[in-house]
C-alpha cells in the first residue's frame, strides 16, 4: 500500500533480520556508518541464506534475475534481428551497431533528470509503469517485423523503440537501485549486491547466450525453415517483453515495501524539479563519501575502456590473435567473478571505503603488468587481476552506493554514475581505439639496443596510471580510518582483525611519551620537560604506564610489585593492555581534549618493547592489542632515552629493590632496547633518541628544543596557563 513504510510491511522471515534497518528514509542517511565488521558477522553461506529468508529481497531478486536473462536475450537478439533485416555485410554491421549505439543515447540525454523522477515517484509505482512499458515496446520489435514489410523500416523502428526502451530503463534502473537498499538491513546489503551482480553479470549473459545458441540449433533441426514469428531472435524479445511483464506484477502485488517514500518538498512543480536536480549535483560534489565512490568509478570505468579499446591491436601484438583477444575477455570476467565472489571473504572486516580505493590501485597496478606483457600467460594473469580489482571496486563501490547515500538523494547519485559511467567509458573506448589506430608502433635505439613502443602499450601505461590515481584520490577522500597504516590495516584484516580507527582527538592537545628501559632516565627527564613547559604558561597532564588511575594502581601491582606471582607472558600482555585501555579513556584523551600537554612515563612501545620482543609474543598481536586498547591514539612525539641495558640496571638497583620485570636477564632486556630503536628507525620524524648516558642538563635542553618546536608548530591549539596534575 503506497505511503506505507516497510518496516510495517516488510516480510523478514529470519529473526536475525534487523528490520529497522529496512525502513524507507531511514538507515543510510540517519546514523553513523555500521563497523566494517558488521558486514561480516555471518560466514559466507549462513549469510547468503540470512538474505535469501528476507522474502520482499527474495521475490525480488527472482524476478530480476528472469528480467536480467531477458534484458541480455534482447540485447543479443535486438542486434541481431536488426543485423537479420537488411543484406550485405556492411549494412549488416552498420544495422548491428546503430542498434548498440542507440542503446547508449538516451543515457547522455536523459540520465541525470531521471535521478530526479526516482527520488521524485513513488518508486513502485515508477518501477511497474516502466516495466509495463518496456512489455509493450519490447514486444512491439519483433510484432513490427511481422506487419511491416520493408526491412529498413523495421530497423528503424526497432531503433526507436530501442531508444524507448533505454529512456525508461533509465527511470527504471536509480529506481531500483535506490528501493533495494531500503529492502535489506544493512549489514546484508553487500552479500546481497554480491548475489544480484553475479547473477547479472555472471549467470544471465552466459545463460542467455547459450539458451540462444540451443535454441536457434534445435529449431533449425527441427524445421529448416521456422516461421518468421518462431525466429529465435523473435522469440528472446518475447521472452524479453514477458519477464517485464512478471516483474511489473511481482512488483505491484508482491513488493508494496518499496512504496512509502516521497521526497517531493512542498515545491513540487518544475520549480521543484529544477531544485532537486540542483541539490544533486551540489550532494556529489560536497559529499566527501560520493565524491571519492564517483572519481574511483570514473577512473575505473575510464581504465576499463581503454583496456577494451586496445584489446585487440593488444591481442594482435601478443602474435595470438583473436583467439587471445578471446582469451583475455575470459580472464578479465573469471577475475571480475573472482573478485566479486571472494573478495568479501577474502578482505573480511577491511573497511569498505578503503577496501574500494585498494581495488581501483589493485586494477590500475595490474593494467601495468597487461602494458609489459610479451607473453600471454602473463597477459591472462594481468587480465585475471584487472578483473578481480575491478569486480571489488565494482562491489564495495555498489554497497557503498546503497548503505552511504542518503534515501532522499539515492536516485539522483545513481543516475548520475550511470550516465557518467556510460560517457566516460564511450570516450575512454572510442578515443583509445582512434589513438591506437594513428599511433602505431615505434622503435627506439639506446646505444646498440633496439627497442619499440606500440601506442597500446603506452596507452595502456596511461590508463594504469589513471586507475591507480583515481583510487589514491578517492581512498584520500572517502578514508574512515586516517592515521592508520594501509597496508597494516590491511594484512590484519585479511586475518580478521582489522585495526582500529585512530579516534581523532577532539581536542586541540598535545601528546609526548618518554621510552627507554629500565633506568634510563625517564622519570627526572619527564619531571624537568614538564616544569619547562609549565613555566612557560602552558597545562600540562603528566602521566605515566602501567598505573595512573585507580584501576592501574591495581594492575601496576600485579604486575610490578607481587614478584611471587607467576604471571604468564600473555596475561601480562593483556593486563599492560587494561591499563592502558584505562589510562586512556580516562587521563589522556579528556587532557588531550581539554588542550593540554600530556607528558607520559611509557605507551605503547614498551608493550612492543617488553611483551613483544623480550617475552617473544608475536609483534603484530601486541601491537593490535595496543591499538584496540588505545583506539588508535599515537602521540605526536616519542623521546626515547638509549642506554646500555647493564648501566640502565645498576642506575635502577641503586634507587632500592628491583621489580619483577628489572630482575630479568640482561638478554631480556638487551632485546627490549633494541626494539626501542627498531620501532625509532621505522618512523624517524615522530621520534627524537638521545643517547641517555648523557648529562641530565645536556639531555633535558635538547628535550625542550624539540618539544619547544613542536608546541610552536601546533600553534595556539594549547590551553595557555595552569598547573602540574
Ligand atoms: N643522564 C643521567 N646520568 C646519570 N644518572 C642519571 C641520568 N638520568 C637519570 N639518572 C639517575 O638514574 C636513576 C634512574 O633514573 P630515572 O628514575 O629517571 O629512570 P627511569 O628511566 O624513570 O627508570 P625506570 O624506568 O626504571 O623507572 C636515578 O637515580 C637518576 O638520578
Ligand atoms: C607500559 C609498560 C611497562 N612495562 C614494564 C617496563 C617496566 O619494567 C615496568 C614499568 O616500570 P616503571 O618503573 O614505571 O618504568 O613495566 C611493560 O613491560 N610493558 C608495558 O606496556
Amino acid at each position: 500500500m503506497p505511503g506505507c513504510g516497510a518496516a510495517e510491511g516488510a516480510d523478514i522471515t529470519s529473526t536475525g533480520t534487523d528490520a529497522t534497518d529496512g525502513r524507507p528514509g531511514g538507515g543510510a542517511a540517519a546514523g553513523p556508518p555500521p563497523p566494517a565488521a558488521a558486514q561480516v558477522d555471518l560466514g559466507g553461506l549462513a549469510a547468503l541464506r540470512a538474505v535469501l529468508r528476507i522474502r520482499p529481497f527474495r521475490r525480488l531478486w527472482l524476478v530480476l534475475g528472469v528480467a536480467s536473462l531477458g534484458d541480455w536475450l534482447g540485447l543479443l537478439a535486438t542486434a541481431a534481428f536488426a543485423s537479420a533485416q537488411v543484406s550485405g555485410s556492411v549494412q549488416q554491421g552498420l544495422a548491428f551497431s546503430s542498434v548498440i549505439a542507440v542503446r547508449l543515447l538516451p543515457a547522455l540525454l536523459l540520465g541525470p533528470a531521471a535521478g530526479v523522477l526516482a527520488d521524485r515517484w513513488d518508486r513502485r509505482y515508477t518501477m511497474v509503469i516502466c516495466d509495463l512499458l518496456r512489455f509493450v515496446l519490447f514486444a512491439s520489435i519483433p510484432l513490427g517485423a511481422l506487419v511491416i514489410d520493408r526491412g529498413t523500416t523495421v530497423v528503424a523502428w526497432a531503433a526507436v523503440a530501442t531508444f524507448f526502451i533505454e529512456s525508461v530503463t533509465l527511470v527504471w534502473l536509480p529506481a531500483k537501485e535506490a528501493a533495494v537498499p531500503n529492502l535489506i538491513p544493512r549489514s546484508r546489503l553487500e552479500i546481497s549486491n554480491q548475489l544480484t551482480l553475479i547473477t547479472t553479470y555472471g549467470v544471465t549473459p552466459v545463460l542467455a547466450a547459450a539458451s540462444l545458441s540451443v535454441l536457434d540449433r534445435s529449431l533449425r533441426a527441427a524445421v529448416r525453415t521456422p516461421p518468421e514469428w518462431a525466429e529465435p531472435a523473435n522469440l528472446a524479445l518475447y521472452f524479453n517483453s514477458v519477464s517485464r511483464l512478471a516483474l511489473a506484477v511481482v512488483v505491484f502485488f508482491g513488493i508494496r515495501e518499496i512504496s512509502g517514500r516521497t521526497a517531493v518538498g512542498p515545491d513540487g512543480g518544475a520549480g521543484g524539479m529544477v531544485r532537486q536536480f540542483v541539490d544533486g549535483w551540489k550532494y556529489i560534489g560536497q559529499t566527501r563519501m560520493v565524491r571519492g565512490l564517483v572519481l574511483g568509478i570514473l577512473g575505473a570505468f575510464a581504465c576499463g575502456g581503454v583496456v577494451i579499446g586496445v584489446a585487440k591491436f593488444f591481442a594482435v601484438s601478443l602474435g595470438a590473435g583473436d583467439a587471445a583477444f578471446y582469451m583475455l575477455f575470459g580472464a578479465l570476467f573469471v577475475g571480475l567473478a573472482a573478485g566479486i565472489g571472494a573478495g568479501p571473504a577474502l578482505v573480511r572486516a577491511l573497511s569498505r571505503r578503503r577496501w574500494f580505493g585498494m581495488s581501483i590501485v589493485l586494477a590500475g597496478a595490474s593494467v601495468f603488468i597487461l602494458a609489459v606483457s610479451v607473453h600471454l600467460a602473463l597477459a591472462l594473469a594481468g587480465a585475471v587481476l584487472v578483473g578481480t580489482g575491478a569486480g571489488m571496486a565494482f562491489l564495495s563501490g555498489t554497497t557503498l552506493l546503497g548503505g552511504e547515500v542518503g534515501d532522499d538523494v539515492r536516485g539522483r547519485v545513481f543516475a548520475f554514475v550511470q550516465t557518467a559511467t556510460r560517457v566516460v567509458l564511450i570516450l575512454a573506448i572510442g578515443l583509445s581505439g582512434a589513438f591506437v589506430g594513428i599511433g602505431g608502433s615505434h622503435e627506439f635505439r639506446l646505444g646498440e639496443a633496439a627497442f619499440s613502443v606500440s601506442a597500446t602499450r603506452a596507452l595502456l601505461f596511461v590508463a594504469g596510471l589513471l586507475s591507480i590515481f583515481a583510487g589514491i584520490s578517492a581512498f584520500r577522500q572517502m578514508d574512515d580510518k586516517p592515521g592508520v597504516p594501509v597496508l597494516r590495516d590491511l594484512w590484519w584484516s585479511i586475518r580478521g582483525r582489522p585495526l582500529s580507527a585512530a579516534h581523532p582527538v577532539a581536542g586541540p592537545g598535545l601528546f609526548v611519551v618518554f621510552e627507554g628501559g629500565e633506568g634510563t632516565g625517564k622519570s627526572t627527564q619527564l619531571a624537568k620537560l614538564a616544569t619547562t613547559l609549565i613555566d612557560a604558561g602552558h597545562r600540562v597532564a603528566v602521566t605515566r604506564e602501567p598505573g595512573a588511575t585507580p584501576v592501574g594502581r591495581r594492575i601496576r601491582e600485579l604486575l610490578l610489585e607481587r614478584a611471587e606471582d607467576a604471571v604468564t607472558a600473555r596475561a601480562e600482555a593483556l593486563l599492560y593492555a587494561a591499563d592502558r585501555a584505562q589510562h586512556v579513556a580516562t587521563v589522556v584523551r579528556p587532557a588531550l581534549e581539554r588542550g593540554e600537554v600530556v607528558v607520559s612515563d611509557r605507551f605503547v612501545d614498551s608493550s612492543l618493547a617488553y611483551q613483544g620482543a623480550g617475552r617473544t609474543l608475536p609483534d603484530g598481536d601486541v601491537a593490535w592489542l595496543s591499538d584496540w586498547a588505545t583506539g588508535g591514539l599515537r602521540p605526536d612525539l616519542v623521546i626515547l632515552l638509549d642506554l646500555d641495558p647493564a648501566l640502565g640496571l645498576r642506575r635502577a638497583a641503586d634507587r632500592g629493590t628491583p621489580d619483577r620485570l628489572e630482575r630479568e636477564s640482561l638478554a631480556f632486556h638487551g632485546r627490549v632496547r633494541q626494539a626501542f630503536l627498531d620501532l625509532a628507525a621505522t618512523e624517524p620524524a615522530r621520534y627524537l633518541v638521545l643517547d641517555a648516558g648523557l648529562p641530565i642538563e645536556i639531555l633535558a635542553d635538547r628535550i625542550r628544543e624539540r618539544v619547544t618546536e613542536l608546541v610552536e608548530a601546533s600553534g595556539v591549539r594549547l590551553a595557555p596557563a595552569g598547573g602540574l596534575r
